[in-house]
């Protein structure tokens, strides 16, 4: 495979650092045909449907794309705004802020950016984009607490295949977690808090996380044991006792056993049980999305509303909370550490005419 062609000569540039936050990625519109190229483009990546190819590609396109495309839309369409798809909107959000914090902090010279692993903006191009403006220090920093390779590995794969094109690659760190971070199980905290205090609390707090099929659990993916763990955390911050609260397991797709609990049998279970009021917590959701909005608040809620359920409350994931605008700050700080973000204008001043100096060598080179 040939290289592309780089920009030459740019040694002694003024070298930038910069954070990527990636997230999933979402249809660029509520459309059939924009969930069919968004839904093809997921449901093709190997790290996510882990079954023979030739296969695959024969239920993806006979079986899968031609039914779903359509029923997911309507769903898309229930939550969408005016701004677009909630999960890049605050995704966006937390970028831009991520980037005046970092900055009121002290680095000077770090930009933000915002990447989607399926969709737009596509993380090859931001990769580009960033190179284009001359940096070479790079945090990939994945919107999920917990490791999986369905999901984290996945952006990494994507990062991997993009650098195997380019001849001069940055510096780069990936960040592969942080489901037990101080920053982020703070933030969570805060958020059930001021929610309970404004709106008083249940008997039991659901914590429900995206599932996986078991199988990769048995393979070694660590995901379950992250989710557990991030769910501990947060019971004892609040501290609950273990009979006040749950972790299941929602979003489950296809005809093979995901892990269990289930969110939505669970949920159904607790009402038939006569428990009147429930909150429920997307723990591994940092931005609110289809699969929050949709299917946690409107779903699940009328599963337990129509099973003798009377309250039902449905606590927002961080999305841009200032306490997690802070936990981000600091898991990005950690991963800044040694690099030269925090330069003084002196110090910016002397790399500037450094790069000048380099031009002009440049030219004289005729480059
Ligand atoms: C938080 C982590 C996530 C894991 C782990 C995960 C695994 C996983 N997901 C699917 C299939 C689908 N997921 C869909 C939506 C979706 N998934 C996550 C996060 C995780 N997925 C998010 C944030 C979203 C919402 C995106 C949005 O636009 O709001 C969808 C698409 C929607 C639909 O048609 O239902 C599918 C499909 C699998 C198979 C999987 C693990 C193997
Ligand atoms: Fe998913
Ligand atoms: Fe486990």
């Amino acid at each position: 495979m040939p290289f592309n062609k780089e920009p030459v000569h740019q040694h002694g540039t003024v070298a930038k650092s910069a954070i990527v936050l990636v997230n999933l990625g979402t249809p660029d519109a509520p459309t059939r045909p924009a969930v069919r190229r968004y839904l093809k483009q997921f449901l093709s990546d190997p790290r996510v449907v882990e079954i023979p190819r030739a296969v695959w590609n024969l239920i993806l396109h006979l079986a899968i794309l031609p039914f779903r495309s359509g029923q997911s839309a309507q769903k898309y369409a229930t939550i969408w705004s005016r701004e677009g798809s909630p999960l890049k909107v605050y995704t966006e959000r937390q970028a831009n802020k991520l980037q005046a914090l970092l900055e009121q902090r002290g680095h000077h010279d770090v930009e933000v950016a915002m990447a989607m692993r399926y969709g737009s903006p596509a993380l090859p191009d931001v990769l580009d984009e960033l190179k284009a403006r001359g940096v070479e220090r790079i945090v990939v920093l994945p919107a999920y607490p917990q490791y999986s390779g369905t999901t984290t590995a996945s952006i990494w794969d994507a990062v991997f295949d993009h650098y195997k094109k380019v001849r001069n690659i940055p510096e780069l760190r990936l960040v592969k977690h942080y489901h037990d971070h101080e920053g982020y199980v703070d933030a969570l905290a805060a958020s059930v808090e001021t929610y309970w205090e404004t709106h008083g609390r249940g008997e039991k707090l659901v914590m429900s996380f995206h599932g996986v099929p078991k199988r990769t659990l048995l393979l070694g993916d660590p995901y379950h044991c992250e989710c557990h763990r991030t769910a501990r955390l947060l019971a004892a911050r609040l501290r609950l006792a273990p009979d006040q609260y749950m972790v299941t397991f929602q979003s489950r797709f296809g005809k093979a056993e995901w892990l269990q609990p289930y969110t939505a049998p669970t949920v159904q279970q607790l009402a038939r049980d006569g428990v009147k009021r429930i909150d429920v917590l997307c723990p591994g959701f940092t931005s609110d999305c289809l699969e929050t909005l949709e299917e946690i608040n409107m779903e699940v809620r009328h599963d337990f509303e129509s099973n003798g359920g009377q309250e039902y409350h449905y606590i927002p994931c961080l999305n841009d909370n200032p306490a997690w605008i802070v936990g981000m700050a600091e898991i990005a700080e950690q991963h800044l550490i040694g690099w030269p973000t925090m330069l003084t204008p002196a110090q910016r001043e002397a790399q500037r005419k450094d790069a000048e100096i380099a031009r002009e060598h440049a030219v004289k080179l005729g480059a």
